[in-house]
């Protein structure tokens, strides 16, 4: 039986020293109850950091025992891993950078080292226990390499990872001297997930940019190995923050907190103290209501409670400094003996005095300047279980693309954000009952339990789509019977496509002529079978580039062929009208002149529109333009329109790849055929073949043929085996 590691930075835990005793609590927190149902059944286990440097032998003994009771496994992390790893390059460098602080990332290659360095130590110590088939779902940006890691050693695992802070944009994880490393950490998983589509999208965007692979709605074709990566906005354990709403507990701490508040209407903010959660640009927005509001003094208090964090890192101690400064301001500036506008907290709370916060409070007032997703705005929706209460949320978390019923603010637009609490202050009841029954409903059905569910559905329908495609792999089994079927037959023929099968794709399509290697191998298949070289290119430059080779030809997907005993003669297979050249030329050329590095590739019967060297993004964006205004074109004319690896196709449907490859055998009885082929022209090759003929696609993808090989260099070697 397989089992399931779960892997973060940090334990669910928290380790407290008393007494020269380990004390340990395990965490309440939402995703820690989510994966709940993970790992602790049967042999699952999590495996993390227990959160404090441990450097005694005999107590680290003490703290595996105790956690293999909760099943956990510690990564034991020394003083400096901490510093140059976790303080360091996980919360100075990518921190910053994927929160668009960039004027706080820190580039210290000592840091990037320990990354290197601790990431390893998780992979090592995620070896110890797991197997070949085990599924691993790594989480959170300390640990972008470690999927990577864990693909070169366990090349059939099962392997997820889940990214809890924004993606950035290109523009911004381009400026990181590390980039290409760490998408390709990340790319070693099958399952990589985000919280918004925004978050996905620019992932996709960075890894077809840096590392050059494209995507097909989600999923990317990664050294053969396909990665789906897909959004899944994390909910909450609405249950729990519902009930404990409604609990005795929690009903006598309210009862007690507004005893010594008064009668007033309460503001709630919670965050860790970090500046992605714009606490100073808050204060000042609420210093702003009392200074244009006066009559709200005395009748309006901001509950404020910042949870430290990271006070190491030096950018959060001048933070915290400044909300210090702020709340001081504020407070001198309008409190009176009897009220005080900021009650301003530095220190966690208990559960029930959070559920007492939250349902206590009339607004929410949750405005990050960016945040992954933010769960506080959240778990005050669940808590307002008399449906009264006004969410304000930044336009900048990721929840604000779930609970589009809040007022949505621009944290940066103090004006705004203040007119949005007046608004909260003064909405009518039976508006917010619309608005939170309908953020309640959406919370209650999405919640943490329904994220993980979705989350472990979707890694095994992955699972499922690879091994389909695998299935295809061309064995040592199948390559072994190919050969012998080979060499016992009197009479084998060979189709053999071009571009992207005998050879690699390069940006200037006249670069890719045949190296020597290939030509040798051609000359030498040759002399065994019949070899037709079945391509796209026009007769021109397959003639120059195979001249004197004893091969047949098939140029234009169909449209020339040439035998090899007909020196120089070319046969126009079918008859071809092409009076609808000069139309579509001109409407491809217009978008040429609007696209810098698009061209025209004009061939007897087609014409094909390159973007390989548009910038990218850009040229996507003109093939669909251009896709479909020649589909509009294409019908007046009976023409076909083809999208192809970075180019865009017309011509009559009737010619193809197949009839011609048809045409070349009619008449013969071959006992061996043989079709390779790498892209959709070559689908109808594969269509056309008989049921006993050897049909190969280069590249994993959905295909007619019978088997997949990896790439030219794999069709290579599988033809040397032929002549050997
Ligand atoms: O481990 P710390 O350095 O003390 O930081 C605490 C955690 O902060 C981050 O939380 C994020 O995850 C939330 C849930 O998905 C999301 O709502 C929020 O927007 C994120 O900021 C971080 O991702 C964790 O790894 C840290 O442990
Ligand atoms: O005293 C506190 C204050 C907050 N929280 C919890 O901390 C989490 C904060 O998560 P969020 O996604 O809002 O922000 P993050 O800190 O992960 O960036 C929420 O679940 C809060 O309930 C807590 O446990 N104790
Ligand atoms: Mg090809």
């Amino acid at each position: 039986m397989s089992k399931t590691i779960i892997v973060s930075n940090r334990l669910p835990i928290s380790l407290q020293h008393k007494n020269g005793k380990f004390e340990f609590k395990p965490s309440a927190g939402g995703l820690a109850t989510g994966l709940g149902s993970i790992y602790k059944e049967g042999e699952n286990i999590w495996i993390g950091w227990p959160g404090n440097d441990v450097a005694d032998e005999s107590q680290r003994l003490e703290i595996v025992d105790e956690l293999k009771k909760l099943k956990m496994a510690p990564v034991f992390l020394t003083k400096q891993d901490v510093e140059l790893y976790y303080e360091g390059f996980s919360n100075e460098t990518i921190w910053p950078a994927f929160h668009y602080f960039t004027q706080y990332i820190n580039y210290e290659d000592a840091y990037w080292e320990a990354y290197c360095r601790v990431n390893q130590k998780f992979c090592d110590a995620i070896l110890a226990k797991a197997d070949a088939e085990d599924t691993i779902w790594v989480h959170d940006y300390q640990l972008l390499l470690l999927p990577m890691m864990l693909r070169n050693k366990l090349p059939k695992a099962t392997i997820a990872f889940f990214q809890h802070i924004p993606f950035p944009s290109y523009e911004i994880i381009r400026m990181l001297p590390w980039r290409k490393q760490l998408l390709e950490g990340m790319v070693g998983s099958d399952l990589i997930g985000f919280h918004t589509y925004d978050d996905m999208r620019h992932f996709l965007s960075a890894v077809g940019r840096i590392l050059g692979l494209s995507n097909e709605s989600g999923f990317i074709q990664a050294d053969n190995r396909l990665v789906n990566v897909d959004s899944f906005p994390m909910g909450i354990d609405y249950d729990k923050f519902a009930k404990a709403a409604v609990s005795k507990k929690t009903q006598r701490t309210v009862t007690k907190f507004m005893e010594m508040l008064g009668d007033q209407k309460l503001l709630i903010t919670i965050d860790r103290l970090d500046y992605s959660k714009g606490i100073p640009q808050r204060i000042k927005a609420f210093d702003l209501l009392l200074e244009d509001h006066p009559e709200y003094h005395g009748k309006v208090s901001m509950i404020m409670v910042v949870v430290p964090s990271r006070d190491r890192v030096k950018s959060y101690q001048e933070l915290k400094e400044e909300i210090d400064t702020l709340v001081g301001s504020i407070n001198s500036k309008y409190s009176t003996l009897n009220w005080v506008p900021v009650h301003y907290f530095y220190r966690s709370f208990p559960f029930n005095e959070l559920s007492a916060f939250y349902t206590m409070s009339d607004i929410a007032l949750v405005t990050p300047l960016r945040d992954g997703m933010n769960l506080v705005c959240k778990e005050f929706v669940a808590s307002k279980t008399n449906k009264q209460g006004v969410l304000i949320l930044s336009e900048m978390a990721g929840a604000s693309k779930e609970l589009v019923d809040a007022i949505l603010v621009n944290p940066n637009d103090q004006e705004g954000v203040k007119n949005a609490i007046v608004e909260a202050l003064t909405m009518d009841p039976e508006e917010q009952e619309l608005r939170i029954s309908s953020m309640q409903s959406s919370l209650k059905k999405y919640d943490i339990f329904q994220w993980v569910k979705v989350f472990m559905d979707r890694l095994k329908h992955v699972k499922e789509r690879q091994t389909d495609l695998e299935s295809k792999a061309m064995d040592q089994k199948i390559t072994k019977q190919m050969i012998a079927a080979f060499k016992s037959a009197q009479r084998p023929i060979v189709f053999l496509d071009y571009d992207g099968t005998l050879v690699g794709f390069k940006s200037r399509p006249q670069d890719a002529f045949p190296d020597e290697e290939l030509l040798g191998l051609i000359e030498a298949l040759s002399q065994v079978c019949q070899v037709v070289i079945i391509s796209g290119r026009d007769k021109e430059t397959l003639g120059k580039w195979f001249r004197g080779q004893e091969v047949d030809m098939i140029a234009e997907h169909g449209v020339w062929l040439k035998k090899k005993d007909q020196d120089g003669d070319w046969a126009l297979y079918a008859d071809v009208d092409d009076s609808w050249k000069e139309d579509i030329r001109q409407v491809m050329e217009y978008y040429v002149l609007r696209t810098p590095g698009a061209f025209i590739e004009e061939k007897h019967h087609s014409l094909v529109w390159h973007y390989r060297k548009v910038e990218s993004g850009l040229g996507d964006l003109r093939m669909r333009e251009l896709f479909s205004h020649l589909k509009y074109m294409a019908r007046g004319h009976n023409l076909q329109v083809l999208e192809g690896n970075m180019v865009l196709e017309i011509k009559r449907p009737d010619i193809n790849k197949g009839r011609a490859a048809l045409a070349m055998m009619r008449g013969e009885e071959y006992d061996f055929v043989m079709a390779l082929g790498d892209d959709w022209t070559d689908e109808d090759t594969f269509k056309a073949m008989p049921k006993t003929a050897y049909t190969i696609r280069v590249g994993y993808a959905y295909t007619q043929a019978n088997y997949n090989v990896k790439n030219p260099t794999e069709v290579r070697g599988l033809l040397k085996n032929l002549i050997d």
